[in-house]
């Protein structure tokens, strides 16, 4: 089956700034797509290209198997922008309709009310939304359309992690219907929940793509041990292969019982010690050296 998506080796220059150099991806159909990285990577100069708001200097994209002219193309998705500006004194209903009469075979209002949980605002006026509940009234206007494709920009930045789970809850119930999503954040636990595949950005380009889980197994083995930072006896740390980063002392083992019991014999204090599976944020910090929220 052709990929909803194809990206050719897109390039975006502006001036001497290459913003997105040489990226190249498919999302397959039904998939929930994440493009990963910290801010300036890149990806919302992407996105905008993939949404047709922004030409690429270089590259190809091609949609359910041909290139597509905007026009033709706003008819199959849906577009969540990281800002919108709403029109004024309108309600979330009068939003909600005057978006429908954009598009002739729209949604039902009850269907993208109980898509993106609006019943309780459905009469508010939106200057009076949370950051949540804008959220939620946005994304029910990238679904108007009933898209087979939805681009989300950062779709949680800036909410409360309540507001952000409940948004990722909406977010599951619309691939769920059978819906492809690209969207793109540098919430690596966002990725993680959310996306079946991830490709992961840094300065324009990108530098690891696969599943989460799949990316996770081929670069980590064993867990990752974080404990206060602490005087450790060279040996052992250099057996150990230890380091030392944000006040932390950490290590990557297959041996974790081996490494604390040693760790205890040195009279080490285990205070704070926390064994975790390693995260997406690990990867970013082994591919590049950073932090993913640097
Ligand atoms: N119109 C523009 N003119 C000049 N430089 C730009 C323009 N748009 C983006 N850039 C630069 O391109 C790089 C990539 O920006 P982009 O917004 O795509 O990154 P991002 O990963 O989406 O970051 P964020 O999470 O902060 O939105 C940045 O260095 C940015 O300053």
């Amino acid at each position: 089956m052709e990929p909803v998506i194809k990206v050719e080796s897109l390039t975006k220059r502006f001036r001497d700034l290459t913003a997105v150099d040489q990226v190249s991806f498919s999302v397959p159909e039904g998939v929930c797509f994440g493009l990963l990285g910290p801010n300036g990577a890149g990806k919302t100069t992407t996105i905008e290209i993939l949404e047709g708001i922004q030409r690429p200097t270089s590259g190809h994209v091609l949609y359910f198997g041909r290139a597509m002219q905007a026009r033709e193309l706003y008819q199959d998705i849906g577009i969540q922008f990281q800002h919108t500006a709403l029109q004024d004194r309108l309600t979330v209903r009068e939003t909600l309709r005057l978006f429908q009469a954009f598009y002739d075979h729209p949604l039902p209002l009850e269907d993208l009310i109980a898509l993106c949980a609006l019943e309780d605002i459905i009469t508010r006026d939106t200057r009076r939304l949370s950051g949540g509940q804008r959220q939620r009234l946005l994304l029910a206007l990238a679904l108007v359309n009933d898209p087979r494709l939805v681009f989300m920009d950062e779709p949680t930045t800036g909410l409360d992690p309540q507001a952000r789970r409940h948004f990722w809850a909406l977010v599951e119930a619309i691939r769920a219907r059978g819906k492809t999503i690209l969207l793109t954040t540098h919430y690596m636990e966002e990725a993680e929940h959310l996306c079946d595949q991830i490709a992961i950005m840094d300065r324009g380009r990108i530098i690891a793509r696969g599943a989460p889980e799949a990316l996770l197994r081929e670069h980590f083995s064993g867990v990752m041990v974080r404990m206060d930072d602490a005087r450790v006896p060279a040996d052992l740390l250099a057996r150990h292969a230890g380091w030392h980063q944000d006040g932390q002392l950490c290590f990557q083992t297959e041996q974790v019982e081996t490494l604390v019991t040693e760790l205890i014999a040195a009279g080490v204090s285990l205070h704070h010690l926390q064994v975790q599976a390693p995260n997406l944020n690990d990867l970013f910090l082994q591919l590049t050296g950073n932090a993913l929220r640097a």
